[in-house]
Parts: structure tokens; sequence; C-alpha cells
């Protein structure tokens, strides 16, 4: 294991990287073509969900698969302050929820991550109750849950949002959920995965119309169906939940994670590289494949579950709209505007599902990209290169975008903001590194050494501006 896990109380590694700004940077000198094989880690939307699904389960459950990522430890974490018992050898993570002590979960844990509160819905379901902190997560968008909060009262549970805190109860003497037919506004990916697990332990029936259909939904789906829940039609957008009274335990694979497929697929095409990754889900990334043979980079699916970039003869420009799944997802929308940066051409992209995600423009335009900004619109006028730079990743797939960026700018790129990139990215560096990219972590000693040197060299650059003026 790598030298900068750490074992922490919970029984899971932890990632140095705390949730607050950490001063460790990337270093990257760009410019070289890559080669070889990625492995892809298991999803990290999929294995926090899971996470938090075995909460449904009083036996065991061994979760496969799992990335290491800041973010697992973390969930880890709420599911230990829950009560649960966790304990990760590897890829594995063995859960014991026979125990819940209490249906509060922390604060401080809960605003660090989102998926954290997709646990209010198994939490009400085992409990008939649940104390769950408004949630944190990427800083992308207002990100409300009243979607969640709608699903679960009309499935009988009493909610009161007060100083911060999603206060839900099933009052009825039963302490059981019911089943409910419930249309969302719009596709949620969390009020999905949280109503589908609530109601795997209801009474009665759950209908949800207009429910997302991502992969993580389906995966999370079947882990459910592992242990022994009735739910047809994940993947579509209605999906049927029979509750049964209680769930057994399980032994699960985690599918891989599609983003961080789609991130290696970018690397690739911005270096004009041959790159093989494996294990990948082809139809998981039809959306980002589509894109990226409009633009003339070539991907082949080598064998059911592989995929091969080739390096392009040019790179086109295209325009992009994100939409929730099968459509062109948002958490590949910051590292493909790296690529469209130096697309011959103009593209257009346009955020649709959050209203604040287009940060990484300008620190983009400050590796030399030429991209403007109007409203969830950013507008790409390609270049025919970009210039290493100090720069920042504003959250987590930004930081991404800023690692692909940086490994085609020339010359030297320091990316600061990887609590962020830590949070949903396993090993990236490393995993760069082993196909030929010169990367280098700085841990905050050695990047604070560094910004004070930074810092004292402008400040004798403006001294000496001012004297001569
Ligand atoms: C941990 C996890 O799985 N995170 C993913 C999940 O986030 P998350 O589940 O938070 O994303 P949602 O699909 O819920 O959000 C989509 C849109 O719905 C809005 N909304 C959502 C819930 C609600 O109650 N009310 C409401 O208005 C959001 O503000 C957003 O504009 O799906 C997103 C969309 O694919 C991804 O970017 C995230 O990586
Ligand atoms: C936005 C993301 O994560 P979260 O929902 O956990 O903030 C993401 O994975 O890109």
């Amino acid at each position: 294991m790598e030298d900068r896990i750490i074992n922490t109380s919970n029984g899971l590694p932890e990632t140095n990287s705390s949730p607050q700004a950490d001063s460790s940077v990337l270093k990257v000198w760009g410019g070289r073509s890559l080669e070889g094989h990625v492995t892809i880690s298991g999803a990290k939307n999929s294995a926090l969900v899971l996470m938090a699904g075995a909460l449904l389960c009083s036996g065991d459950c061994r979760i496969r698969n799992v990335p290491l990522l800041a973010d697992v430890s973390r969930m880890g974490e709420v599911l230990s302050a829950l009560g649960m018992r966790l304990s990760r050898s590897g890829n594995i993570i063995d859960i014991n929820a026979s125990e819940i002590t209490t249906s509060k979960a922390p604060y401080e844990l809960v605003t660090q991550l989102r998926a954290s509160f997709f646990a209010i819905g198994p939490l009400l379901a085992r409990l008939g109750e649940a104390q769950m902190p408004l949630p944190g997560g990427c800083a992308i968008g207002a990100r409300p849950v009243d979607l969640h909060v709608r699903g679960l009262q009309a499935m009988g549970a009493e909610v009161q949002i007060e100083h911060g805190i999603c206060n839900a109860r099933v009052t009825d003497g039963s302490r059981r959920l019911k089943g409910a037919k419930i249309y969302l506004d719009l596709p949620s990916v969390g009020a999905t995965e949280t109503l589908m697990m609530a109601a795997t332990l209801a009474d009665g029936e759950t209908i949800i119309e207009n429910a997302a259909r991502e992969p993580e939904v389906v995966d999370l789906a079947n882990f459910c169906i592992s242990m022994g829940a009735k739910i047809e039609g994940a993947g579509t957008s209605k999906i049927v939940i029979n509750g049964v009274p209680k769930l057994h335990s399980t032994d699960y694979n985690v599918i891989p994670d599609r983003i961080e497929a789609g991130t290696f697929l970018l690397a690739g095409a911005i270096t004009r590289s041959d790159l093989i990754l494996s294990p990948v889900m082809p139809e998981h990334l039809m959306p980002v494949i589509a894109k990226l043979e409009e633009i003339g980079v070539p991907v082949i699916e080598e064998q059911p579950n592989s995929l091969r970039i080739k390096p392009a003869q040019i790179l086109k420009a295209t325009d992009i709209d994100t939409m929730p799944h099968p459509g062109f997802p948002t958490d590949m929308q910051a590292p493909f505007m790296s690529l469209l940066a130096v697309a011959e051409g103009d593209s257009i992209i346009n955020e649709t599902v959050f209203e604040n995600r287009l940060r990484h423009a300008s620190e983009l335009n400050r590796l030399g990209a030429d991209i403007r900004v109007k409203g969830n619109s950013a507008f790409v006028r390609g270049v025919s290169e970009l210039s290493g730079a100090p720069v920042e990743g504003t959250d987590l797939r930004a930081a991404a975008a800023m690692v692909v960026a940086a490994l085609a700018a020339s010359g030297e790129t320091t990316i600061k903001g990887l609590n962020y990139l830590d949070r949903g990215y396993d090993r990236l560096d490393l995993k760069l590194q082993k196909i030929g990219a010169k990367i280098e972590r700085l841990e905050d000693t050695e990047a604070d050494a560094l910004a004070s040197k930074a810092e004292s060299s402008s400040e004798t650059t403006n001294g000496t501006a001012s004297i001569s003026n």
C-alpha cells in the first residue's frame, strides 16, 4: 500500500488529504505522450452508495473492488459513527450493520460528502427515524435535497429541516415506511438511490417515475437484489420496488468507474497516446466515446471489458450539452473542456445539470486556453498549444481537468486542490506515472516551501519593478 495511506480508527485506510484545503500540489511536466495499460478502479459513486446500502442488512456485507479514496474513508467514518463495524483489506470492505447504535449522523462528517446524506433512506427504513445534517460534496451548485424529502414524506415519514438537520421519523406504530407512487420532478441520482433503498424494506409497492438511469443506480439495485430486495426496472425511468421485511448478507463487486475511465481517455486523447484501459464497461462510456470519435479520436473496443485509444490525426471542435444518463455526463464536462481547449475551431459547452460548474474555465485560461463563460455556457476557442502555469482545481472534476490539460501543456504546471482530486481518483498521479507521465506529488511541507519561495521571488520582482518605476 502507498505510503500516503494511513490507518484510521474505523479500520479503513485514509488518504492524508484532509477535507479542508491542504497545500499539497502536483507538479506536471507536460508535452509527453503516454503508453501502456491503465487499471480502472471501482466506481466512487457506486461504492459510496453501496456502503450506505449496507445499512439495510442486519448481517455481513462484503463489498469488493472498492476504490482507495478519501470519500470512501469518510463514508466509513459516517457509518462507524452510526455503530456499524467496518474493516478493509485491499479493495474489499466488510461491513456489519447488525447493531445501529444511533440514528443521528455526525455533522462534521456528513457535510464533507454528498453521498453520506443518501444514508437517510436506509436508516429510516431500518430504525424508523434518522437525523441527517444537510450534505456537502463539491460546491457546484445549490444542490438541494427537496426531492429526497418529498419522496420520504410520500412514504409516510414526517420530515422537518431545522438548524441544518433533516429530522425524519415514521410516526405510525409499525415504524415502517409505506410503499408509495413517487414522481421525481427531475431524474436526481441521489433521490432515486435514497428512495429505492428506503423502499426495499417498506410495506408494499413503491413506484419511482422519472427515476435516474445512471449505471450507479443500476449497481445499487443489483446490490440490493443480491441481499433479497425485490426491484424491477432499474436503468429505466420507472423503478418498481416491492418491500420485504428483511435483507440478508451479500458479497458484491462494484462496477468500474466510468468517470475515471473517461478521464484517462481524455488524458490519452490530449497527449495523442496509445492507451489500453480495463476493466471498463464500454456501454457506460457511450456518450464520451461518441464525442471523442466525433472530434477525431479513435476509440476501439478490443475486448468486452477493455478500451483502446489511439492517437488522433487532428482534434476537431464540437458542442456538448451535459445531460442525465444516457446523455453526456456532467462529471466529464470539466476534463472534456481541457481537450476542446486544444481542438481546432470553436466549441460550445452547455452545463445543464449544475448551475455553477464552469469555474475551471478561468483556470484553463491560465494555461493559455481561450475560453469565455456566459451563464452556464462556455465558449471555447481552440488554441494550438497550452503552456505550464500554477493552477488550482476548484472541485473534484475541475482538478482532474487541470491534470488533463497539464499533461499537454509545455513546461511545468503546478496544481493545487488535491484535497478535491483525492476525494474521487484512486492514486491518479501514480497511475499516470506508470504510463509515462512526468508527474510528482509534493506533500504539504515541500509544497509550502515551494509556495514561499515563489512568494519571495514575486516580492523581489515587485520590489524591483517599483524601484525601476
Ligand atoms: C455521490 C454521487 O453519486 N454524486 C453524483 C450525483 O450527485 P447528486 O445525486 O447530488 O446529483 P443529482 O442527480 O441529485 O442532481 C442533479 C440536479 O438535481 C438537483 N436536485 C437534486 C436533488 C434534489 O433533491 N433536488 C434538486 O433540485 C441538483 O441540484 C442538480 O441540479 O449525480 C450527479 C449527476 O450525475 C453527479 O454529478 C455526482 O457525481
Ligand atoms: C460531483 C461529484 O461528487 P459529489 O456528488 O460527491 O460531490 C463528482 O463525483 O464529480
